[in-house]
């Protein structure tokens, strides 16, 4: 098995090929919205995309003005700890996170909310026992923040957004005991 780190720098390599594919994006984005479009969630976590992650925000902001009751979110960082989710809308006001990430202000524009649905960026993914598990750059920022819905009995469905090339085989990755399984892969 080749090291987790070399694992996730072929993933990177390979996503920075398929993300110049415009096929793919399109049908991500066609995927994303029909799903968005069927959901019955009050508030969606998404993400400010960075290194070659599938840009969902315009399809995002589109579901928004169709659904104005409804909310969208965007996660914030605190190091080694649980995401928090501030919602975003046009009057949240952008900060930079650590790595660079734009995150919400929590102020009397933006306050924090709790997603009953996250779409959660993959770097690769794995069909294992039955389940969907996702392989992200190693903060294990998603899986904490799971585990935490999970101990505080908040429901929250989780889709993860990754490339059908990406997935990794039962051989090459296992999940581990902090790994904390997709409800569903929506996947180009
Ligand atoms: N677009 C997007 N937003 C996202 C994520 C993501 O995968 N994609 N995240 C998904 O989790 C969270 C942010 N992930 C992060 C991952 C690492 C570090 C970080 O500070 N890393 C250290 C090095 C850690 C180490 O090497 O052990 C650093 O860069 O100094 C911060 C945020 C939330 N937002
Ligand atoms: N529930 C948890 N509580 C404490 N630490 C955790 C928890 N879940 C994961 N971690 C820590 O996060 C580290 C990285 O996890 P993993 O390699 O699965 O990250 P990842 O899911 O790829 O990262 P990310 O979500 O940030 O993209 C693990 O080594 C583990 O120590």
């Amino acid at each position: 098995m080749k090291t987790l780190n070399h694992l996730r720098q072929e993933l990177l390599a390979k996503r920075l090929d398929l993300h110049q594919d415009s096929s793919l994006r399109d049908e991500l984005e066609i995927k994303i919205s029909q799903f968005l479009n069927e959901t019955d969630a009050n508030c969606v976590g998404i993400y400010w995309p960075i290194k070659s992650e599938f840009d969902l925000r315009p399809l995002a902001l589109d579901w928004s003005a169709k659904n104005p009751k409804k909310k969208l979110a965007l996660p914030i960082v605190e190091l080694n700890k649980p995401l928090i989710f501030g919602e975003w809308n046009q009057d949240t006001t952008l900060v930079k996170g650590p790595q660079n990430i734009n995150e919400p202000l929590l102020d009397s524009f933006s306050s924090k909310i709790e997603p009953d649905l996250l779409i959660i960026p993959c770097l690769g993914w794995s069909l294992q026992d039955d389940q969907f598990w996702r392989i992200g750059y190693g903060g294990g920022y998603y899986d904490r923040t799971i585990a935490e819905f999970k101990k505080d009995k908040r429901p929250v469905k989780t889709v993860g957004v990754g490339y059908k090339a990406l997935e990794v085989k039962e051989g090459a990755w296992r999940p581990q005991s902090h790994d904390q399984a997709l409800d569903l892969m929506i996947v180009a």
